[in-house]
């Protein structure tokens, strides 16, 4: 008897170690093909550290949307332009919310909040999303150029000051981390750092704004997917460590803030408005989410693209894209007056063409923020059941060569002549219902920012190759494992091209933003 007992036993824990490896959150999928993975870990091995490009790989074979098992997590993955088109667009009253992930929404966030892009959709989603949008849309942003003015302004400033007039080559990443940084600080407290890309706060927010976009990111966090490594996870202390960093300078700001509105010298900005408005329906924490949402937003993406685009223009193969670039602006230009009227006008359509290539080629958020569907959702034959979750493979679908020719190719020629509202470019600023909300404001920092930089230097690669940047776009990132691109380090020449001409730019600039 006790021999059946023991050996009923022995089965039944086996039975239950079976069943606890192979469960998912969710059934299999009917119609959606599955990609083959092992027991406890499902494809998280297959994966790595390189989830875009093997999910890219399987494509050829498995078709562009297909169902994955992170851990205990099962994901639908889509990963060309038609298929995230069809998902992320075509259902995006379906597509709305957001996952809540262990590592993030737990360990990193619990003090202060979660952002509007971690948020799944509630009504307080909903309320901060309205806010923020609103404050950012299209009108509004025009009210902004003279605060991207100002930060393009410092940041050239400094570049030409500490490249010693274009004769040592520098990196360029720190001047646009702070021209980020700085214009989110702006926009949502009224203040700005004042001090050189050396500023300790400055620094430190970069920094933990960098490590916490890590804990956020769909590959780096094992323990989001298989719960038993929560138990000895190195990462939760980290996370823990981060989350006090970042929860000090959030509340510094803010009090910073409310102690100009009780001086009666702030300067009108988002939660200054929030703050001051007795109608606002927002609570302190939401406003708090507004204003993580602000300073990291801008900082984890701006800098990426912009640094990224630099490299490609002063590579060799670049030289002929800054060589066009600057004819047309001069072409656009006769009197030489770009640097001061990109800020009210866009009238470069090549700029506007790099301006969007930069952001597919530099896809910065390879896998796009996740997504959980709200309702059912048909692909094809097969019907996805709420409550599923879902990965953009952005970085697939901006590489797809049946919608882009040459997809490797950097090619601002691609997007000339293609008139506004004929649909999404590419989706570096992700689809739908969800999408990047700060993408108006993103776009002219990124059109300022290159008509000014090209009037302003002929920018060339460093002399010693182990300077120069990689100019592919997963291979270019320092952490590939992150959710956000963070480019390698690299240096280039900025020869300033009329050195009279530039300082009188940023007099004039000088001059026109000294009561900001
Ligand atoms: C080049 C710069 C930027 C890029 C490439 C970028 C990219 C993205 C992407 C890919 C998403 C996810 C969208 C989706 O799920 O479909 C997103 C969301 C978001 N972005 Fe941006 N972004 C940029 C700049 C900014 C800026 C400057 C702000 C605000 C200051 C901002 C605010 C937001 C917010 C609030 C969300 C969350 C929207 C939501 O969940 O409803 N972004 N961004």
């Amino acid at each position: 008897m006790a021999y059946e007992v023991a050996s009923f036993a022995i089965v039944a824990v086996i039975y239950a170690l079976w069943r606890y490896v192979n469960h998912t959150d969710m059934p299999k999928i009917k119609g959606i093909p599955e990609i083959p993975g092992v027991p406890l870990f499902g494809n998280l091995l297959q994966m790595g550290t390189a989830h875009p490009k093997v999910a890219q790989s399987w494509v050829e074979k498995f078709g562009p949307v297909f169902q994955v098992r992170l851990g205990n997590k099962r994901i639908v993955f889509a990963n060309d332009f038609e298929s995230v088109k069809h998902l992320w667009i075509t259902n995006q009253s379906a597509l709305i919310s957001r996952p809540k992930l262990h590592t993030f929404h737990t360990v990193v966030s619990s003090s202060e909040g979660f952002t509007i892009g971690t948020s799944p959709w509630d009504e307080s989603c909903k309320a901060r999303r309205r806010a923020a949008a609103t404050a950012l849309n299209r009108p509004a942003v025009e009210t902004y150029m003279p605060i991207i003015d100002l930060e393009s302004t410092v940041s050239i400033k400094e570049m030409l000051k500490d490249s010693k007039g274009g004769t040592i080559e520098i990196d360029p990443h720190p001047y646009f981390q702070r021209f980020a940084l700085n214009t989110s600080l702006t926009l949502n407290y009224g203040f700005r750092i004042t001090g050189t890309i050396d500023d300790t706060l400055l620094r430190e927010i970069v920094h933990v704004e960098r490590e916490v976009s890590n804990f956020r990111s769909t590959s780096n966090n094992w323990q989001d997917y298989i719960p038993l490594m929560r138990l000895w996870s190195r990462q939760n202390s980290a996370a823990g460590e981060y989350r006090a960093r970042r929860a000090k300078y959030m509340n510094k700001l803010l009090r910073m803030l409310k102690e100009n509105i009780a001086n009666g010298t702030d300067k009108p900005c988002i939660s200054g408005n929030i703050i001051k408005d007795p109608e606002a329906k927002l609570n302190d924490a939401e406003i708090m989410s507004i204003g993580l949402t602000m300073v990291s937003a801008g900082l984890d993406t701006v800098p990426g693209n912009i640094i990224m685009a630099i490299g490609t223009l002063a590579s060799s193969t670049g030289q002929a894209i800054q060589a066009r670039a600057l004819a047309e602006i001069r072409k656009a230009y006769p009197n030489n007056d770009a640097w001061h009227r990109c800020l009210h006008e866009e009238k470069i359509p090549y700029i506007t063409a790099f301006v969007k290539e930069t952001l597919r080629f530099w896809t910065v958020l390879p896998i796009c923020l996740p997504r959980v569907s709200t309702k059912p959702i048909t692909w094809r034959d097969a019907v996805i059941p709420a409550n599923t979750t879902f990965y953009m493979n952005a970085y697939a679908a901006d590489y797809d060569p049946t919608h882009f020719e040459d997809p490797y190719v950097f090619n601002p020629d691609r997007f000339m002549d293609v008139p506004d509202g004929a649909g999404t470019p590419h989706f570096g600023f992700g689809a739908g219902s969800r999408m990047c909300i700060g993408s108006h404001l993103a776009n002219r920092q990124l059109y300022t920012a290159f008509v000014r930089l090209i009037s302003a230097f002929d920018m060339s690669e460093a002399v010693d190759p182990r300077n120069r940047p990689v100019l592919d776009c997963l291979e270019a990132n320092a952490i590939p494992t992150s959710l956000t691109m963070e480019p390698k380090k690299f240096k280039c020449r900025f020869v300033p091209r009329d050195r009279a001409k530039l300082e009188e730019w940023i007099r004039e600039s000088e001059e026109l933003t000294k009561d900001l």
